[in-house]
């Protein structure tokens, strides 16, 4: 990519979008192309071709879909797979039919299989059942990879397929029954400390910014404490306070900073092809995708902690074991990434810190 290669993100206001343009402004490229979802329907097949044909991008991140946690990807089934085949088939054809000269496809960790042998490998992919709870999502993005594979060996496109672990970072989502959940237990904690201390002004603070469905920053307390008794965060009868983790609190999981997993993205852009990864020793050519994680991984109970440290929450936590708890286990082998000569940079512990501040700041508590 030259400095004023012209450079389409899609999704640039996510979490891992809005990553990407950052770290691409900051390394000096010029000719950033983006649309706001309100302005271009990635599930529009005509949109999208027009916006193609119109604008010609040499490189493509796809860094647009259907996202969220568990609940909700267990819950909008239907939305998530149809939804991501749709905006990736459109991206992805018409990538190859105006020429782009590289694209960058983004899926997840959730397409290895429920019980995969730990750490994840590449190869282990479609070996086994998937997890319930995502599996249209998965399917949709093992779809996604096949896409990319299949027009690389039959077009001869540029096209890498990159799985990131558990993302976090700004502009994450902090909604509290859709988002993930790094993001949901930082702010889940942050009110139950608020709760803790009777500081009611950074409670309305919040909601003004961020409204739980049924109150916002002028609800009486009354109509709050309910609310937030229905999310799991409430007062015990012994006064103090609790918060509800989901699950068992013992499903392992891999965190990211989500400007580590720009950082990542846009050196594999600027180093690699399809090409590199590659085999040409091997007749069938499969699972040229890479993993792109940490290689750490810790339990859901310790996160809380590590979560509850930070920001000085002293109630307690109730496992509410009727939530899905999800894959037990699902680590990344990040070797073919490192042998690629990438490294991840920020610590989970660096990482919360940062990520309280941008909530903090950014929701004006
Ligand atoms: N977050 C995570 O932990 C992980 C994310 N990933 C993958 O990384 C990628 C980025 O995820 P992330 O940044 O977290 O997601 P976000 O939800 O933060 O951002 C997704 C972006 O896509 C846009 N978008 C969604 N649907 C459409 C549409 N139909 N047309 C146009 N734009 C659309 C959204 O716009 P709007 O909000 O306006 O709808 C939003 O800006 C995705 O492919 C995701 O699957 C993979 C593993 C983990
Ligand atoms: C990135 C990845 O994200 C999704 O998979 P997931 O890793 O299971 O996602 P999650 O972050 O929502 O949960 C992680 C774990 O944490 C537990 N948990 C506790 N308490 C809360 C909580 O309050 N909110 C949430 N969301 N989870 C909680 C929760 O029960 C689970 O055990 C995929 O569907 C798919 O989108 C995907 O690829």
């Amino acid at each position: 990519m030259n400095k004023d290669s012209k450079i389409y993100v899609a999704g640039h206001r996510g979490l891992v979008g809005s990553a990407i343009v950052k770290t691409l402004k900051e390394k000096g490229y010029n000719n950033l192309l983006t649309r706001k979802h309100a302005d271009l329907d990635l599930t529009n097949t005509k949109q999208v071709a027009s916006f193609f044909e119109d604008e010609k991008p040499e490189y493509v991140f796809l860094a647009a879909a259907k996202v969220g946690g568990i609940i909700a990807n267990n819950v909008y089934r239907g939305e998530f797979i149809y939804e991501n085949l749709m905006i990736q088939n459109n991206v992805v054809h018409q990538s190859y039919l105006n020429g782009v000269k590289k694209l960058m496809f983004l899926g997840s960790t959730c397409i290895y299989p429920k019980n995969c042998p730990q750490p994840m490998k590449e190869d282990y992919l479609l070996t086994d059942t998937l997890e319930y709870t995502n599996e249209p999502y998965a399917i949709a993005k093992i779809a996604g990879i096949k896409l990319c594979e299949s027009y690389n060996i039959q077009y001869g496109t540029n096209f890498i397929s990159v799985m990131p672990t558990n993302l976090y970072g700004p502009n994450d989502n902090f909604d509290l029954e859709r988002s993930h959940v790094l993001p949901a237990l930082i702010r889940k904690i942050h009110l139950g400390k608020a709760l803790e201390n009777d500081e009611w002004n950074i409670i309305s603070k919040d909601l003004d910014n961020l409204p739980i469905e049924g109150i916002d920053g002028k609800s009486t307390k009354n109509e709050i404490l309910k609310v937030f008794e229905k999310y799991g965060i409430k007062k015990t009868v012994d006064g103090t306070i609790a918060v509800e983790i989901w699950g068992t609190g013992k499903p392992m999981r891999e965190f990211l900073w989500s400007e580590d997993m720009a950082d990542a993205c846009v050196f594999l852009m600027e180093h690699r092809d399809f090409s590199d990864v590659y085999r040409p020793t091997s007749k069938e050519i499969r699972n040229t995708h890479i993993n792109i994680g940490t290689g750490i991984d810790i339990s859901i109970a310790d996160l809380s902690e590590l979560i509850r440290n930070q920001i000085g929450f002293k109630g307690k936590f109730e496992f509410n074991t009727s939530k899905p708890d999800g894959t037990l286990k699902k680590l990344t082998d990040v070797t073919k990434l490192n042998q690629l000569g990438w490294q991840h940079k920020i610590s989970l512990e660096v990482g919360i810190k940062k990520q309280y501040e941008w909530y903090s700041k950014s929701y004006g508590h």
